[in-house]
């Protein structure tokens, strides 16, 4: 360990650690599911770590989070009542609220030490909390699922960790079950679905399980964030049988300003160009992808 510098060491990324010059440490927690902690990095803002792995940092969490919620629901007509999973950050629900046509944001989050923390150091993306359309549930995504009436949700998005540790069940078939029932016909579902470079192999069995449970479309895409493994992060995006959905080409385009309020600041990263681009991937994740 070199003094002064965090690096992300983790068996799902053998090898290779990415690092950040820490200045200071704002906060160390243990909360009943894991460790988090929170830095002041030198280039990078604020840094949010569960467990050891990066979750966000203030400069590039644009990436993630708008590309999480705005794949989904521009891929609808009119996103209505949109279901987000872990995401206790509150990055994704400051996205999904930029929609005007939604009317009731559910959150299910299982670990409250995350959604504290972050109101208290990441209020940027905290934020996403304060609209009057969120209902926070603290608890265990998959058991909200399967309490959910069959058809509820428009939008499904689950906003995970890492499949080690608390969000190892949201990798899983049984799950991706659950929120095939908990989606309208022609509903869509978005996850958080690793890095094409590391994850080959998670990605195959997620492909596999999907095309299994989504009767109408299965793609994946990906995009650019620094501070994640190998500096990429992917998305499973999925539509079950019914109105046809069409990934990648937003029929209900979101423009910067789009939901923009006091609080609220245009978007970073996100457009449609970029949307449709997201889904081009290089032929080695293709061959695997495509052939599931
Ligand atoms: N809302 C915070 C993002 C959580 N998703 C991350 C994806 C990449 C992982 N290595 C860590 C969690």
């Amino acid at each position: 360990v070199i003094p002064g510098w965090f690096s992300e060491i983790s068996p799902m990324w053998p090898g290779e650690a990415h690092s950040l010059k820490v200045e200071k440490i704002l906060f160390q927690g243990k909360s009943d599911y894991q460790n988090v902690m929170v830095f002041q990095a030198s280039t990078y803002g604020k840094v949010l770590v569960l467990d050891g792995v990066i979750q966000l940092t203030e400069r590039d969490e644009c990436a993630y989070q708008e590309m999480i919620a705005h794949l989904p629901l521009c891929s609808i007509p009119s996103p209505k009542k949109v279901l987000v999973i872990g995401g206790g950050d509150g990055g994704v629900l400051r996205e999904v609220a930029r929609h005007s046509s939604v009317e009731q944001i559910d959150i299910c989050e299982i670990d409250k030490m995350v959604v504290d923390v972050s109101k208290q150091f990441f209020p940027d993306v905290a934020v996403g909390f304060e609209d009057p359309r969120v209902v926070l549930h603290i608890g265990d995504g998959v058991a909200f699922l399967k309490a959910v009436p069959e058809g509820t949700y428009d939008a499904i998005i689950v906003d995970s960790s890492d499949p080690i540790g608390p969000a190892q069940e949201l990798f899983e078939k049984p799950f991706f079950e659950s929120v095939a029932k908990a989606l309208r016909p022609g509903g869509v579902v978005c996850t958080q679905a690793e890095s094409i470079w590391l994850h080959m192999h998670i990605i195959e069995d997620i492909v596999a399980n999907c095309r299994q449970i989504f009767k109408g479309s299965v793609n994946y895409a990906w995009t650019t964030v620094p501070t994640y493994p190998s500096g990429v992060i992917g998305f499973m995006l999925c539509s079950t049988e019914g109105p046809p959905v069409d990934f990648k080409h937003p029929i209900n385009p979101i423009d910067a300003n789009d939901g923009r309020s006091k609080t609220m600041k245009p978007l970073k990263f996100y457009n449609s160009e970029i949307h449709s681009a997201a889904f081009c991937l290089p032929s080695f994740a293709k061959k695997v992808i495509d052939s599931k």
